[in-house]
C-alpha cells in the first residue's frame, strides 16, 4: 500500500513495541490491513501458515489495539492474499468497502442495526418499545429518551434502529449519531477554531439527535455547559433527543444537576443482560444473517458460555467461525468448545468486583490498598498487583482499560503484561498456584 491507513499505522507501532524484531519482520511486515467494518478490521497475510500464527498468537493483542482505537471491541479476521484475491473478484464493484467508513463510523447511523435485526427479550422488551415510539412520534412522547444498562447490551444499537426507521417515515429528516466523547472533541475543536457558529448549527439544525455513552460528560464543565443548551434548544422547538448510558442520570458523577433534572424530563428504561433464550435467539439470527449452519445444541453450548454481554456473544461466533474456516470443519460443540477455549471464564460466574478482589488480595499479602494500586516497584508490592489484576481479568467480565484504570490510572497493557506474567508462572510455581487458589476460595 503506497499510503498506509493510519489504523495500520497504529496497529504496526503497537506491535513494533510488543514483538521481537524477527517477529515483527516476520509476522508484522509481510501482513496488510485490507478491509474495516463496523465491526471488523481484515488482515491480508501472505500463508496459512502465517494466518495460523495470527489467529493463535497476534489475536489477543489485536483485539486489545483495535479496542485502544476505535473505544469498542472490533474483531480482527484474518485472510490469505489468495482468499482475499478470491473476494475481490466475487465482490460487486458498488459493495466494496473503502477505508473512508472509518471517519464515517462515529457521525452515521450503522446500517447492520436496526429494529429487524434487533431481538427481544425480558431485558430489552421495554426499552424496544420506548424506542419504536419515539421513531413514530418523535419528540412528543418520551423526550428525552434515555437508555440505561450494562456494556454491551443494545444500546447504541436500538438507538441507531430509531434513526432509521425515523428516516424511513421521514427520508429527508436530519439525524445526527454521536459519542458524547465526539460531541465533547467537536466542542474544544470549534473553541479552538473559533467555530462555534458552525458547531451549533451542526448540533441544533437536527430533528433527531442520538448521544452515545454521556456517562463520559462527567467532568467535563465547559462540555455539559454546552450540551445544556443544545438540549434546551432542541427540547424547545420538539425535536427528539436519545441518550444512553452505562447508569442513571442521577448516579453520573459530577454531571449538572439541571442537566440530570432534564433528563428526567422523558422516560429512562435499563435494558438488563439477555436470558439463555434470548441469547440463543441473538446467536441463530446472526448466524443466519451470515449464512452460517450451526446445529441447535451448539448454539445452546455458545450462548451458555458468554452470559452477560451481547458484544461477547457476538465476538464468541466470529471465533467459532474463524476456526471453522481455519480448520476447513463443519461447526459442531466440540469444535466450538476448542474455539472458545480462551475465551470462556471458568470463574467467572462468582459475583464479585474489582474493588472486593484488590482487598482480599491486599490483606493476603499485607500490604496497603494505596500501594495495591499504587506505583511501586519493590517485589513484595509489584506481584501481589499482577495478581490482582490477573483476578480482576479471570473472575470479573470488566474490560482491561477499566482494570486499569481500577488501579490507579494504568494503561490496559500493563494489564495485560501481569495477566500474561502471572499466567505463565502458575504454570511453573506450585506455591503461587496454591496462594491464588486460596485467594479465590476467600473470594468465594
Ligand atoms: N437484542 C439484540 N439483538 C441483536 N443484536 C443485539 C441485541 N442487543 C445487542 N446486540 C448486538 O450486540 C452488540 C453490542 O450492542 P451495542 O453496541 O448496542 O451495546 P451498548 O449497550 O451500546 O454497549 P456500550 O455500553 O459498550 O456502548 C451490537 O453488535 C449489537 O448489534
Amino acid at each position: 500500500m503506497n499510503n498506509p491507513h493510519p489504523l495500520w499505522i497504529h496497529l504496526q507501532d503497537k506491535f513494533k513495541q510488543s514483538l521481537s524484531k524477527v517477529s515483527y519482520d516476520t509476522w508484522i511486515q509481510s501482513a496488510n490491513l485490507v478491509r474495516v467494518t463496523d465491526n471488523s478490521v481484515t488482515i491480508e497475510v501472505p500463508s496459512t501458515l502465517h494466518k495460523e500464527y495470527w489467529q493463535n498468537n497476534l489475536t489477543t493483542r489485536m483485539v486489545e489495539y483495535l479496542y485502544e482505537y476505535f473505544g469498542r471491541e472490533i474483531s480482527p479476521l484474518f485472510v490469505t492474499s489468495e482468499e482475499q484475491a478470491n473476494h475481490e473478484e466475487n465482490k460487486e464493484p458498488q459493495k466494496r468497502e473503502s477505508f473512508d467508513h472509518i471517519s464515517m463510523v462515529s457521525s452515521t447511523l450503522n446500517s447492520k442495526y436496526s429494529f429487524d435485526t434487533f431481538v427481544i427479550g425480558k431485558g430489552n422488551q421495554m426499552a424496544h418499545a420506548a424506542a419504536l415510539v419515539v421513531a413514530e412520534e418523535p419528540g412528543t412522547i418520551y423526550n428525552p429518551l434515555f437508555f440505561y444498562g450494562g456494556v454491551g447490551l443494545g444500546k447504541t444499537h436500538l438507538m441507531h434502529a430509531i434513526g432509521h426507521q425515523y428516516l424511513q417515515i421521514n427520508p429527508n429528516a436530519k439525524i445526527k449519531y454521536v459519542s458524547s466523547e465526539n460531541f465533547a472533541n467537536d466542542f474544544i475543536n470549534s473553541i479552538q477554531n473559533r467555530t462555534q457558529e458552525k458547531f451549533r448549527q451542526q448540533y441544533r439544525n437536527v430533528d433527531l439527535l442520538l448521544v452515545d455513552d454521556i456517562q463520559f460528560f462527567a467532568d467535563k464543565e465547559g462540555t455539559q455547559e454546552e450540551f445544556f443548551h443544545t438540549f434546551n434548544a432542541l427540547y424547545d422547538d420538539r425535536k427528539q433527543i436519545v441518550l444512553t448510558s452505562d447508569r442513571l442520570p442521577n448516579e453520573i458523577p459530577k454531571l449538572q444537576e439541571r442537566l440530570v433534572s432534564r433528563f428526567a424530563w422523558g422516560l429512562s428504561v435499563d435494558i438488563t443482560p439477555p436470558d439463555l433464550e434470548t441469547r440463543i435467539a441473538i446467536l441463530r439470527k446472526k448466524a443466519n444473517a451470515e449464512g452460517l449452519e450451526i446445529p441447535n445444541d451448539t448454539l445452546s453450548y455458545i450462548a451458555g458460555q458468554i452470559d452477560s454481554n451481547i458484544r461477547e456473544l457476538e465476538g464468541a461466533l466470529v471465533r467459532v467461525q474463524a476456526y471453522s474456516a481455519i480448520q476447513r470443519n463443519d461447526i459442531t460443540t466440540s469444535l466450538a468448545a476448542d474455539a472458545l477455549k480462551s475465551m470462556v471464564k471458568k470463574d467467572k460466574n462468582l459475583d464479585v468486583s474489582i474493588a472486593t478482589i484488590q482487598q482480599v488480595v491486599s490483606k493476603f499479602y499485607q500490604i496497603t490498598l494505596a500501594d495495591l494500586k499504587g506505583k511501586k516497584r519493590v517485589r513484595q508490592i509489584v506481584l501481589p498487583r499482577q495478581i490482582a489484576m490477573y483476578l480482576s481479568r479471570e473472575m470479573t467480565n470488566n474490560s482491561l482499560p477499566k482494570i486499569g484504570k481500577e488501579f490507579g490510572g494504568k494503561d490496559h497493557t500493563t494489564v495485560i503484561h501481569a495477566y500474561e506474567k502471572i499466567e505463565k508462572a502458575l504454570s511453573k510455581d506450585d506455591e503461587l498456584k496454591h496462594e491464588i487458589e486460596q485467594i479465590k476460595k476467600s473470594l468465594q
